[in-house]
């Protein structure tokens, strides 16, 4: 594997989720892959469960690792090609990305939508430099659009948790105070639609997602209808997409807050979320504390995502 940006950079689902199993089973068996071999993790934005489960999983490799901020300490970076850099940018991406590529073998990059023009975010411009520029393999640590190494592991905890094998999965949008990139919603159904679950996307409407995500998923708008008979539940904020009300706040509708009300029309349904999470404004305190919400599994299966990654990105420097 040369990125891992999408569900197609990982290939056949059933061999990776096999890998993934294999892995949990032992993630050490691997330790001597990564010897030598120098991880850089460069984030554009926070993160904690992303930065601590891929340095993990790099430790498990044998890998060395470097992470970077770069809105601390690193110089502000000037992203945009033919500008005059006379501003408070002293660096260019186009000098800094080949800069840090010299320094390791394997890149991770988070870099969030911006919400400033939908074709910069929607074309994955920081992303798609590094994978240009840098002459390293590099993989997403949540970019514009997706966030693969967090679907990916969404996959693995339905595939342990589900008691038949085409499990009814509903994502459901909730209210939030910020405006939440697209690209957790965009990976999840894009991960989803590449099962053969039934999977359904309930949100108000205006909160439609890009068509290329969505695929073939059944599209409600009525939400106790959508979790009817749902084996998961997986709530997640997100901004609106479409038109000019692009990365807009539509609606703070807390009758969209995940309840015991909606949770009591499912098939005792699993609750899962990729954290962080607001209470009582994507979900109440007593679903995402109660014996049905996996969200911690699903966090700790970040650690075993991100391994078999990187083993495969190490295994294509040979
Ligand atoms: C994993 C989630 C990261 C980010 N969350 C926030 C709060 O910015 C998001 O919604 O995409
Ligand atoms: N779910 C996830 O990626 O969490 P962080 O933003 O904390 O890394």
């Amino acid at each position: 594997m040369k990125k891992f940006t999408c569900v197609q950079d990982i290939g056949n689902l059933k061999s990776a989720i096999e890998e993934a199993f294999e892995i949990k089973k032992d993630r050490f068996k691997y330790v001597e892959l990564g010897k030598n071999k120098t991880l850089m993790m460069i984030f554009f934005n926070s993160s904690l469960r992303t930065r601590l489960s891929t340095q993990k999983a790099a430790l498990n490799l044998g890998m060395n690792v470097m992470v970077l901020d770069i809105n601390q300490g690193a110089w502000k970076l000037e992203t945009e090609r033919g500008v005059i850099m006379d501003g408070d940018k002293p660096e260019h991406l186009l000098e800094a990305i080949p800069v840090m590529g010299c320094y390791c073998d394997v890149i991770g990059v988070r870099s969030f939508a911006r919400f400033e023009d939908r074709d910069f975010d929607y074309q994955e411009t920081i992303l798609n430099q590094f994978i240009q520029y840098s002459g390293r393999p590099v993989f997403s640590m949540e970019a514009a659009t997706r966030h693969p190494l967090q679907s990916f592991a969404d996959l693995i905890t339905i595939e342990e948790y589900k008691k038949t094998a085409r499990p009814k999965v509903v994502m459901t949008w909730a209210p939030h105070p910020r405006p939440l990139p697209q690209a957790v919603p965009n990976s999840f159904a894009e991960w989803m639609n590449a099962t053969d679950y039934e999977f359904v996307i309930t949100h108000p409407e205006g909160y439609e997602l890009d068509p290329q995500f969505v695929g073939n998923a059944k599209v409600e708008y009525d939400q106790m209808k959508a979790f009817e008979g749902a084996d998961f539940i997986y709530a997640k904020n997100w901004a609106a997409y479409t038109g000019d009300n692009y990365g807009q706040i539509l609606s703070k509708d807390r009758d969209w807050t995940v309840s015991d009300r909606q949770m009591a029309v499912t098939n005792n349904a699993y609750f899962m979320h990729c954290l962080p999470v607001r209470r009582n404004m994507i979900v109440t305190d007593d679903v995402i504390e109660s014996p049905q919400s996996i969200v911690i599994p699903e966090a700790a299966n970040r650690e075993i995502s991100a391994t078999v990654v990187l083993k495969r990105l190490l295994e294509g420097l040979k």
